[in-house]
């Protein structure tokens, strides 16, 4: 009975297939084409994490391809070319217009600098494009040069004098005056091949001064997957409209003054904020809120910066206070500390001990009910609630995250998530208490998906609330697989000077970096398979110059944040790591800070440092070894039957 229902669903699936591939020459044709891609070598992937609104860092590191653009070059031209001119090439490559710019004014003769660029562009951008389908590259071409471009970059039997032909075309474009067009079409277009997909492993927010821009640029992205981080939570808790979320992107953006982030890069209005800390702060210095890092604001806007900073920070410690409250069930009622305050002595009581407070300046608390907002608070908080949520740029970007995004993925037997997954000491994953229910290992990772989720979609206005603080709670619970540190000691480094009260702990999971019974266990957890498998993480950054390896156990677990964020640099020693996994292996590289897109194409400084190879096969990778591959042979496995049932007569082909 079973078999017969299977025979019928089975019938019916290729009589849909057949409305696809009509004939037995339509399916047999698809099949050799899908068999073919399965042959080719896999596409690259591009993996970066924590860039922290570096947009320009950024933006490099996505132009040279982690260094991918450079090994074009050298296997194209190897020692036919110096150094100096393939770096040229390079810089070229990832700045066409403003290199051409420069080169205009040094050159004397263009023509020529013109037909060898083209020559060379033309030579990376077939190497480039040999990985993939005619198909693939055709959809990948600038609509204005489409044609000529395919023309030149596929050989052409059928021409005798090859070299003849290719050289009219180059010189027609030079002498219609198309030149310089035509380069920065294709140095996109190979900055476009050279990488297939790209992963973000989370921190796009917070700390640097654009992560809009960041956002904009992923938008336009060919193709990619982001793993959330903390500070991307936090920004979708803000969208969402979560009250504590808003005021800690604003005390975010104070803190390294930033606050022009979200007035001119998603025009929410902050008048409120401003006038209201003004006038409560009118003469207390906020010695406390000083800007972090390095920033452009003169003496009044930065005396301004700090009041808003002090304002927001009150009104975030009020906010998650009766959070805390309302929500016993997150278990963080520890982290509510303004009612530990003696505002009299201005002293708070932590763990038994008794700390002086740096500034006990509190014109907004009552000391009997210091969680409550004062009357102006709560209007001040109404406005930016319904800034946060009506501003249309940063919904779009929110939803692009939803959309694009997850809270760990696995992608051709890689395991890729931001922080961690809980451990207790001994090693075991640790159960969490999520509403009623509680979680480990992946089904954590799971729930707390659905949830962020529900924080957008869900009908039910109880649930969507619920999914709301359950943003807050993954930005900063010790038990968010994306934070993982056993607290945010935001207001012990604001008010207290004992450096010990400003540690936070990381869970046991970092501990366990280099067990290999730990990583399988992982891979377990998640059901990743296959020999290839690696565990691929951001969040903590990697300290470079105290000689630490981003590469952990034995090559398993590759830690990869060395900290985009300039205000990491000194503790990290470089300006991150990004990791390549392209069909012969996988390379991890280390970048120098970088100093500015200006210095970038002047000094043609690239700012690799340094290429650290994790592993090379023997065998190069084809696309059938990959998650795509797989599916391609499912097709062809379909298309197969198809085929068997036209030719055993279940089907009748239509001519
Ligand atoms: O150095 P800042 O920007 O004040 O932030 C420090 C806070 O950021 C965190 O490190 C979280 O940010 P990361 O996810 O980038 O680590 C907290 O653990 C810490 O309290
Ligand atoms: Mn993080």
């Amino acid at each position: 009975m079973r078999e017969k229902v299977m025979e019928k669903m089975k019938l019916k699936y290729l009589e849909k297939m057949a409305e696809l591939y009509p004939t037995m020459a339509e399916a047999s044709t698809e099949i050799i084409n899908l068999q073919s891609i399965l042959n080719l070598p896999k596409g690259t992937e591009h993996f970066i994490t924590d860039i922290h609104g570096e947009y320009e860092a950024f933006s490099h590191v996505l132009k040279n391809g982690s260094g991918s653009i450079r090994r074009k070059i050298d296997t194209v031209f190897g020692h036919t070319m110096n150094k100096q001119e393939k770096k040229s090439l390079a810089t070229l490559i990832y700045y066409p217009k403003e290199k051409i710019g420069l080169i205009k004014k040094q050159e004397t003769d263009m023509e020529e600098w013109y037909k060898i660029t083209l020559y060379r562009l033309i030579e990376v951008c077939k190497k480039a494009a040999s990985k993939y389908t005619r198909s693939k590259v055709r959809k990948a071409l600038p609509k204005d040069f489409a044609y000529v471009i395919e023309e030149l970059i596929t050989e052409r039997w059928d021409i005798t004098d090859k070299e003849s032909y290719y050289e009219q075309i180059i010189c027609t474009i030079i002498d219609i005056g198309r030149a310089e067009e035509f380069i920065i079409a294709l140095s996109e277009l190979i900055q476009r091949l050279v990488v297939d997909h790209l992963h973000i492993l989370g921190d796009i927010y917070d700390r640097g001064p654009a992560p809009h821009r960041i956002m904009d640029k992923l938008e336009t992205y060919h193709s990619l997957d982001v793993q959330w981080g903390n500070h991307d939570i936090l920004w979708m808790g803000a969208a969402a409209g979560q009250e504590c979320c808003i005021a800690t992107v604003i005390r975010i953006c104070a803190r390294y003054g930033n606050l022009d982030i979200l007035e001119d890069g998603y025009g929410i209005n902050l008048l409120p904020l401003a006038t209201f800390a003004l006038t409560y702060y009118k003469d207390d210095a906020c010695q406390c809120f000083k800007i972090k890092g390095n920033h452009q604001l003169n003496p009044v806007e930065q005396d301004l910066n700090m009041k808003m900073h002090k304002a927001i920070s009150i009104i975030q410690f009020k906010l998650e206070g009766q959070l805390l409250m309302r929500r016993r069930e997150f278990g963080m009622a520890d982290r509510a500390l303004l009612d530990d305050i003696d505002y009299s002595e201005g002293t708070i009581r932590l763990k038994g001990k008794e700390y002086k407070l740096l500034d006990s300046y509190f014109p907004t608390i009552d000391a009997e009910n210091p969680y409550e907002l004062s009357r102006e608070e709560k209007e001040v908080v109404e406005r930016l609630v319904s800034a946060f949520v009506s501003c249309e740029k940063l919904q779009n970007h929110i939803q692009f995250l939803l959309k694009k995004g997850s809270m760990y993925k696995i992608f051709n037997g890689n395991l890729l998530y931001h922080g961690c997954i809980p451990m207790n000491e001994d090693g075991s994953l640790k159960e969490v208490q999520i509403y009623e229910k509680s979680y480990r290992g992946k089904a954590l990772y799971d729930v707390l998906e659905c949830y962020v989720r529900k924080a957008f979609m869900a009908r039910d206005g109880k649930e969507k609330e619920r999914g709301k603080d359950m943003l807050w709670y993954i930005w900063t619970s010790p038990n968010s697989p994306l934070f993982g540190k056993n607290k945010m000691a935001t207001f012990e480094r604001y008010f207290l000077a004992e450096k010990e009260t400003h540690q936070e702990i990381k869970n046991p999971y970092y501990n366990f970096l280099e067990s290999e019974e730990i990583a399988e266990r992982i891979f377990e957890e998640f059901q990743v398979k296959g020999e290839g498998r690696h565990i691929v993480n951001g969040h903590v950054p990697v300290h470079h110059t105290s000689g630490e390896s981003p590469i952990k156990c034995k090559g398993k677990i590759l830690v990869i944040d060395g900290g985009f964020s300039r205000a990491y640099q000194k503790e990290t020693g470089i300006a991150g790591y990004t990791l390549i996994y392209n069909s012969w292996g996988m390379i991890l590289a280390a970048h120098e800070p970088f100093t500015s897109t200006q210095d970038a194409i002047t000094k043609e400084s690239d700012i690799l440092s340094d290429s650290i190879l994790v592993k090379r096969v023997t065998e190069r990778k084809n696309v059938g070894a990959t998650d795509t591959g797989a599916k391609l042979k499912e097709r062809i496995a379909e298309l197969k039957e198809l085929l068997d049932a036209y030719r055993n007569g279940l089907l009748v082909e239509k001519l």
